[in-house]
C-alpha cells in the first residue's frame, strides 16, 4: 500500500476564482480536477484549455478525472495539458489497456475508474498496466453527494487483488469522502482520497486537508 496521499477536488470551488482557490490547498498532494462532457455524466465542466491554465497556476500536479464518453480519442490531450496523472472511465473505454499504454508513454500516470455498480474483478489482470484505479464512492456527475457505503467491499476486494499481482497501483476513492467516512475507506484499503465539498467548504481549506490525512494515516496505524 502507499502512502497517505489527499487530492481536493476544485468541482465545488469557485469557478470564477479556480487560481486562486487552487492556492489556497498548498498542502495537498495533488488537484483533482473533473472534466465532465454532458454525455457520460449529466453535468458539464470543462475542457483541456482551462486544464491547461490551471495546471500553470498551481505548483500542485493535477489529477484529471475525466468523465466524458470518448476517453480514447481524447485522455492524451490532458497529459499535454500538464496533468500528471490522468483518469478515464473504464465504462467509456473502449481499448483500456491500449489507453493506459498511451498515457504513459505520453509522461503521465495512467489510471481507471470504476462506478459503483462496475465490479473489480475483470480487470484483475490488467492492474498492472495501471498506476491507480479509481473507486467511485458515489455515482459520478456531482460533487456533494453522501457517501456509498455499499462501495466498501470492492475497496476491500481491490486492495487484496493488488497485494495478490504485488503491483504498485495506487488505490484512489472518489465521492462523499469527509472527515466522518475517510477512515473506513482507509481501512478498507484506500491510498488516495478525492475530497471536494469537505475541503472547500472548510474555513481553511488546507487545514482540512491536513486533519484528512491524518485521520486517515491513524486508521492505518
Ligand atoms: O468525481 C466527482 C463527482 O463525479 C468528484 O470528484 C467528487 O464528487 C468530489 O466531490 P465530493 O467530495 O463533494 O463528493
Ligand atoms: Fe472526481
Amino acid at each position: 500500500m502507499g502512502e497517505i496521499q489527499i487530492t481536493p477536488s476544485i468541482l465545488n470551488s469557485d469557478f470564477a476564482r479556480l487560481g486562486e482557490e487552487v492556492r489556497r490547498i498548498p498542502g495537498a498532494d495533488w488537484i483533482h480536477v473533473d472534466v465532465m462532457d454532458n454525455h457520460f455524466v449529466p453535468n458539464l465542466t470543462f475542457g483541456p484549455t482551462m486544464v491547461e491554465a490551471l495546471a500553470k497556476a498551481s505548483d500542485v500536479p493535477l489529477d484529471a478525472h475525466l468523465m466524458i464518453e470518448d476517453a480514447d480519442r481524447n485522455a492524451l490531450d490532458y497529459v499535454d495539458a500538464g496533468c500528471g496523472s490522468v483518469t478515464f472511465h473504464v465504462e467509456a473505454a473502449k481499448a483500456p489497456v491500449r489507453l493506459a499504454r498511451e498515457i504513459r508513454k505520453a509522461g503521465a500516470r495512467a489510471s481507471m475508474a470504476l462506478k459503483p455498480a462496475t465490479p473489480i474483478e475483470p480487470y484483475e489482470d490488467i492492474l498492472a498496466e495501471l498506476d491507480m484505479v479509481l473507486i467511485m464512492t458515489v455515482e459520478p456527475g456531482f460533487g456533494g453527494q453522501k457517501f456509498l457505503d455499499l462501495c466498501l467491499p470492492k475497496i476491500r476486494r481491490a486492495r487484496a487483488l493488488m497485494d495478490k499481482h504485488g503491483v504498485e497501483t495506487w488505490l484512489q476513492v472518489d465521492g462523499g469522502v469527509s472527515l466522518e467516512t475517510i477512515e473506513r475507506c482507509a481501512e478498507a484499503g484506500a491510498d488516495v482520497f478525492v475530497a471536494g465539498s469537505a475541503v472547500y467548504s472548510a474555513d481553511d481549506p488546507d487545514k482540512m486537508v491536513a486533519a484528512l490525512r491524518e485521520k486517515a494515516s491513524a486508521a492505518r496505524s
